[in-house]
């Protein structure tokens, strides 16, 4: 598995978010998480990332580990490296938000903060992000125009195409389609579609339908709890 999630309990203060909760994702899959609004699964998919340190009040129990190319992590302990685990675990969020720069910046800032400045390198690894994203045919003539210009779908692929350029192993999506059109979003289903067993991916999705679509692998959290509804395709 490359998540095992057992016996999970989360609090923003004395609000039991997610009680006592396990959850397990198999290596290579797109694993679905639905569910009724705010019941937890941005917080769940805040657990793989550690997005959930920042906050004020949240406290995690129990165990939640990942198992990278080069060993297991303990996604709760304390002394774990965040940049590094965010680098293996990336997250698309649900509005597409470029920064005020040019695509090309928007694509590579990841690796900018990961250190890596040889040139051709970063170009290397852009080209084949966009490319990943299903983008790079559509802007690679104007790598170097503001990113703001892109339409919405476009937009939302750089989102994935900044996620993907430090060659992530687990790729977190929170409802990544539900700003956009219906071409946009058939264009991004099928680009996950097609990056799977590249990575392992965790959806979370109100769409029934797109997860009938897309997923290996069904969750669906609701008061607290978390159930395994269905595994609609021979898991890999
Ligand atoms: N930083 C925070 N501090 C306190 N409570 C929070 C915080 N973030 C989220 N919550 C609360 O935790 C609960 C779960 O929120 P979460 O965003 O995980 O739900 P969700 O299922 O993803 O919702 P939606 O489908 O609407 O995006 C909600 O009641 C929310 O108000």
């Amino acid at each position: 598995m490359k998540l095992t999630i057992r016996d999970l309990s989360f609090y923003y203060g004395s609000h039991t978010i997610l009680d006592n909760v396990s959850m397990e994702v198999p290596e290579g899959s797109l694993t679905a998480v639905t569910g009724p609004s705010g019941e937890g699964k941005s917080t769940l998919l805040s657990i793989v990332n550690r997005l959930w340190s920042a906050d004020e009040g949240a406290r995690a129990e129990g165990s939640a580990k990942a198992r990278f190319a080069h060993g297991e992590v303990d996604l709760l302990s304390p002394g774990l490296n965040l940049p590094s685990l965010r680098r293996k675990a990336a997250m698309v969020f649900q509005a597409p938000t470029p920064l005020p720069f040019t695509i090309f910046k928007n694509a590579s800032l990841p690796l900018s903060f990961a250190g890596i400045k040889n040139k051709d390198e970063v170009r290397r690894l852009v080209e084949r992000a966009l490319t990943r994203a299903g983008l790079w045919e559509e802007v690679k003539d104007r790598l170097h125009t503001p990113a703001t210009h892109l339409s919405g779908g476009q937009q939302q692929r750089l989102a994935l195409a900044r996620a993907l350029v430090t060659e992530p192993e687990i790729l977190l999506l929170d409802e990544p389609t539900s700003a956009l059109d219906p071409q946009s979003r058939d264009h991004i289903e099928a680009q996950l579609l097609a990056l799977k067993g590249h990575c392992t991916i965790l959806l979370v999705s109100h769409s029934e339908a797109q997860v009938a679509r897309l997923a290996d692998r069904v969750y669906r959290l609701t008061g607290g709890q978390l159930a395994l509804c269905t595994e609609s395709r021979a898991t890999p």
